[in-house]
């Protein structure tokens, strides 16, 4: 069990692991690339660990020089062989979607399985088109869930308009296009997390994006290349998180991804009353990096919805857990997609607040909370998701008698030093 204590003022500067969209891109298209992708500050979280086995299992040589260094061996699209056993995600819903659009133009067999969580997410988001582009899939339910079965061949390239905001079917979607004939088209209701389509474009593909739809042309190649990955924001925003719920506190994280299709949560918490201080810095293979400071203050509820939500989505449980802190009603709606995440977040967020005394009503596409309610201490359960994990301890900081956390072990997925940082700020 991770237990954390109520907090006491801070003022720190810390870093966080790099980013976990843009590790597993890096190791995905590295091992599609002809020639070398070394990679550093790589995410060591379960997830990325596993994508690395994943292309390990096709065929791809990939060295570990150090716990954050690595070097892909990529000998193109051919390099790829068919593996001799199934292709294990663990927990993953990025390496599994993005995968499947490699394997489908890949003229060769192979399995797709993961964990219990993995086995409930939607796959038919990325099956139904892919299956449309000539893939063959087959798996649980008709092919909506893992385990899945792909023989991969010849694609053709279609246009796909996603009734959701998802940078895993875009990305999907795009990988199987540059190996389709013609032009493969993806149109998504809100603009979701870009990464790839920076990174493709530093492996030398061209896109192009025109009102909202973004098109790639098949029978392009990629180059490898230097990657240099950010800090991952969405870890950096349960430190911001712990600024706001422990009077006068400050944190700067340094070197962290400031990406705008991934700030939402600094416009929320800069709209809740907080201030945000945002330093760029550079920029590491097309991505933004700075140094982001966040000072607590006096909060007040706010509203979130439309197309904010892809641009903070994985930071909405840690959102709630603030809200209860800030005066007034906060709304989050437009979110159906937390249902489907590694729990279903809605559902896991307000069971585990309401267990430390906090206001939170479900709604059928977000919640309400009412604020603030002192919070009191508690056993908490991370419901086996990370995000649930780390927002529950960082509630901690704020309750009465601090908190246990069981199922810690699910932070490794994407923090692996969450709890060391956290300790320091108790
Ligand atoms: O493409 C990615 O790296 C991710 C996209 C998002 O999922 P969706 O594409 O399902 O919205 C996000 O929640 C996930 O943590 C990572
Ligand atoms: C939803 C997440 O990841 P994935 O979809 O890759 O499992 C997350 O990290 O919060």
């Amino acid at each position: 069990m991770l237990k954390i204590g109520k907090g006491k003022a801070f003022d720190k500067v810390l870093q966080v692991p790099g980013d976990k969209s843009i590790s597993h891109r890096a190791v995905m298209f590295g091992a599609i690339a002809e020639g070398t992708t070394r990679i550093e500050n790589f995410l060591p979280g379960e997830d990325c660990l596993h994508t690395i086995e994943c292309f390990r299992r096709l065929g791809v040589k990939i060295d570990r020089e150090g716990p954050t260094t690595l070097t892909v061996h990529g000998r193109g699209w051919q390099g790829l062989r068919e593996p001799d056993q199934c292709l294990d995600v663990g927990n993953s819903g990025t390496t599994i979607r993005l995968l499947l659009g490699i394997l489908a133009g890949s003229p060769f067999f192979s399995i797709v399985h993961g964990d219990a969580s993995i086995a409930r997410r939607p796959m038919d988001r990325v099956v139904e088109p892919l299956r449309r582009m000539g893939a063959r899939i087959d798996g649980r339910d008709g092919g909506r869930f893992a385990p899945l079965a792909v023989r991969g061949g010849e694609l053709r390239g279609i246009e796909h308009h996603s009734p959701v905001a998802s940078a895993q079917v875009k990305s999907c979607l795009l990988l199987a296009g540059l190996r389709a004939e013609g032009w493969t088209r993806v149109r998504e209701p809100h603009p979701s997390r870009d990464h790839s389509e920076r990174m493709l474009t530093a492996f030398g593909a061209k896109l192009s994006l025109e009102e909202g739809t973004i098109s790639v042309r098949g029978g392009q190649g990629l180059s490898g290349r230097h990657v240099r990955v950010p800090g991952d924001i969405s870890s950096a925003a349960f430190l911001f998180a712990a600024a706001l719920l422990v009077p006068g506190s400050r944190v700067t994280v340094r070197d962290v991804g400031i990406n705008p299709t991934r700030t939402g949560i600094l416009d929320v918490f800069r709209s809740m009353g907080a201030e945000v201080t945002v330093t760029p810095k550079d920029q590491w293979c097309g991505e933004p990096v700075g140094d982001v400071t966040v000072t607590g203050g006096p909060l007040r509820g706010v509203e979130v919805g439309g197309s904010l939500i892809p641009r903070l989505i994985d930071e909405i449980p840690v959102l709630a857990v603030v809200a209860t802190r800030a005066e007034g009603r906060t709304v989050i709606r437009d979110a159906a997609e937390l249902k489907v995440k590694e729990s279903n977040r809605i559902a896991t967020v307000a069971e585990e607040l309401r267990k430390l005394g906090a206001r939170v009503e479900e709604t059928p596409d977000g919640m309400v909370i009412e604020g603030p309610t002192p919070l009191r201490g508690g056993l908490l359960d991370s419901h086996g998701d990370h995000r649930i994990g780390m927002a529950m301890a960082v509630a901690g900081l704020a309750a009465d008698g601090g908190v246990g956390v069981n199922g810690e072990e699910a932070i490794a997925v994407s923090f692996p030093n969450f709890a060391a940082i956290l300790k320091e700020l108790e």
